[in-house]
Formats: structure tokens, C-alpha cells, sequence
């Protein structure tokens, strides 16, 4: 693998099915989804990756599979090998082929999370060589060691997080470029996993950021004081209205995969 091609940023998403409407929601009640808006706001979401350098990765859409706009669900990348997710949800089983196809069109190696073992790419949280995985919602111990299978001979530190208050780790908790681990706390079943890492921020969608490369993040347009805590931080912030997606219990890592080392 050539330098140039490791180091060319792309991101895999999946346009909204029409049936978006009807995706899942575990925690919170049930609001109408405007489906127009939502595939702008899918746009706007795809343009600020661009905008930020990525180039983006369509996965064939899934138009009978509702909640497939959450790409991130379905696999999780670690360097040049994906390990296909098994979806806690049966539902959402059949939105893993579409991302298999792309990413092993594109010289991934492809490794599988094998029932019974379920595991959500959403339950995943990497940072450095540490990857956490969260362990009690859609993700089940079997799945979670078969992860440590897949990725601790690749060099990765893999450690099991409880997590059971919202749908999925990364819906309580992501990290910052230097690591930091934000969360807001009612929703962060145990703060001190992180110990000194760990910072509070005010609002539920504050704790959702994507890393867009160096000190940007993007992050949802509905958390503008924990943005503001990170503005303090030095960070540039990037922000999306992604109204439609938290509707269905979405966050902003929810609707891509980064590929910084996608061969060719
Ligand atoms: C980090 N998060 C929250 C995710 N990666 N995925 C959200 C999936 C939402 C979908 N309605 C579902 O219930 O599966």
C-alpha cells in the first residue's frame, strides 16, 4: 500500500431509505420523521465532510432497510481490516451485505462478528490504540470478544465498557482529538472508566463529535454550549442539523465511517 493511498481521508455513507420514518426507537418516544428534511439534512451532513476534505463513500442504499442511514452500525474499521457488525436488532442484519460489498471492492480485508455474538458499530468507540467497546444494549459479551479476537492481534487495547442507559456507547460518549472523552453525565453509565479523561458537557449532543482531522470536529447543531466548551478548548467546530436522525435515537457518528487508510 502506497503512502499516498493511506493517507487519502474517505468516509462511507448511506443515503436515507424512504422508509426512514420507520426506524428504530428503544429509548425515547416516538416522533414524526419529516423524510425531506431529513434528506437534506443527509446532504448537508455528506457537504460538511467534503467540505472538511473527506471524500465521501456511498454505500448502496438499503431502501427497504429503515434504519441503514446509520452506516456506522454496520462494521467496525480497524486499519485495513473491517470487522462486519451482527446487529443487536435482527431488523437491521440484512444492511451489513451493502457495506461489505464497498469496503472489500476497496481492498479491505473483511472479518465477521459470527452469531451468537451480536455487535453494533455504535458500541464501539476507538481512540489511539484503545477501543472500547459497550457491552449490555446491542452489543453482548460473545460479541465483544469476538472483537478482542478480531483487533488485539492487530495491536489494539480492547476493553469492555457497561452501557445500557442509551442505545449505544458512542450515543453517551465520543472523544476528543487529544483523547479527552466527553459525555453528559446522566446518560454515562460509569464516568470513571475514563478516569481524569472524562469531561462533563452540558447537553445530551454535546457529547457526539466526529473527527474531521487536526483540531475540527463536527458535531449536532442542538448542543451549542458544550460546542462553545470546546470552541474554549481551540477546537474548530463544524455543526449540522440533524434534527430528523436524534428522532430516531441518531447522533452525528452514526451516518458515516471514516477510512483514513482505505487502500486504492
Ligand atoms: C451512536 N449511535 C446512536 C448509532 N451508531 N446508531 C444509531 C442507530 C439508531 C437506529 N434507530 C437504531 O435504533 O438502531
Amino acid at each position: 500500500m502506497e503512502d499516498r493511498e493511506m493517507t487519502i481521508p474517505r468516509a462511507l455513507v448511506r443515503r436515507p431509505s424512504p422508509r426512514l420514518p420507520e426506524g428504530l426507537v428503544t429509548h425515547i418516544d416516538r416522533s414524526p420523521v419529516d423524510l425531506d428534511l431529513a434528506v437534506r439534512q443527509w446532504e448537508g451532513y455528506a457537504a460538511a465532510l467534503q467540505d472538511a476534505g473527506w471524500t465521501t463513500v456511498e454505500v448502496e442504499p438499503a431502501e427497504d432497510c429503515p434504519d441503514s442511514v446509520f452506516v456506522e452500525d454496520t462494521v467496525v474499521v480497524y486499519g485495513s481490516v473491517a470487522v462486519l457488525a451482527n446487529p443487536g436488532a435482527p431488523e437491521r442484519r440484512p444492511e451489513v451485505a451493502g457495506t461489505a460489498e464497498v469496503l472489500e471492492e476497496h481492498g479491505y480485508t473483511l472479518v465477521e462478528i459470527e452469531a451468537p455474538g451480536t455487535l453494533d458499530g455504535g458500541d464501539v468507540l476507538k481512540h489511539g490504540g484503545t477501543v472500547w467497546v459497550g457491552v449490555g444494549g446491542r452489543t453482548d459479551v460473545e460479541g465483544a470478544s469476538q472483537l478482542r479476537a478480531h483487533l488485539e492481534p492487530l495491536g489494539a487495547d480492547v476493553r469492555t465498557v457497561p452501557q445500557t442507559r442509551v442505545l449505544h456507547l458512542k450515543s453517551a460518549v465520543t472523544a476528543l482529538p487529544d483523547g479527552t472523552v466527553v459525555g453528559h453525565e446522566p446518560l454515562v453509565q460509569d464516568p470513571s472508566v475514563w478516569g481524569e479523561r472524562f469531561l462533563a458537557v452540558p447537553e445530551e449532543s454535546g457529547a457526539h463529535v466526529v473527527l474531521l482531522g487536526g483540531d475540527r470536529v463536527l458535531m449536532a447543531a442542538d448542543a451549542p454550549r458544550s460546542a462553545r466548551r470546546f470552541r474554549e478548548r481551540g477546537l474548530e467546530v463544524v455543526e449540522v442539523d440533524i434534527s430528523e436522525f436524534e428522532k430516531l435515537e441518531g447522533c452525528v457518528t452514526c451516518l458515516s465511517v471514516r477510512l483514513r487508510s482505505l487502500p486504492g
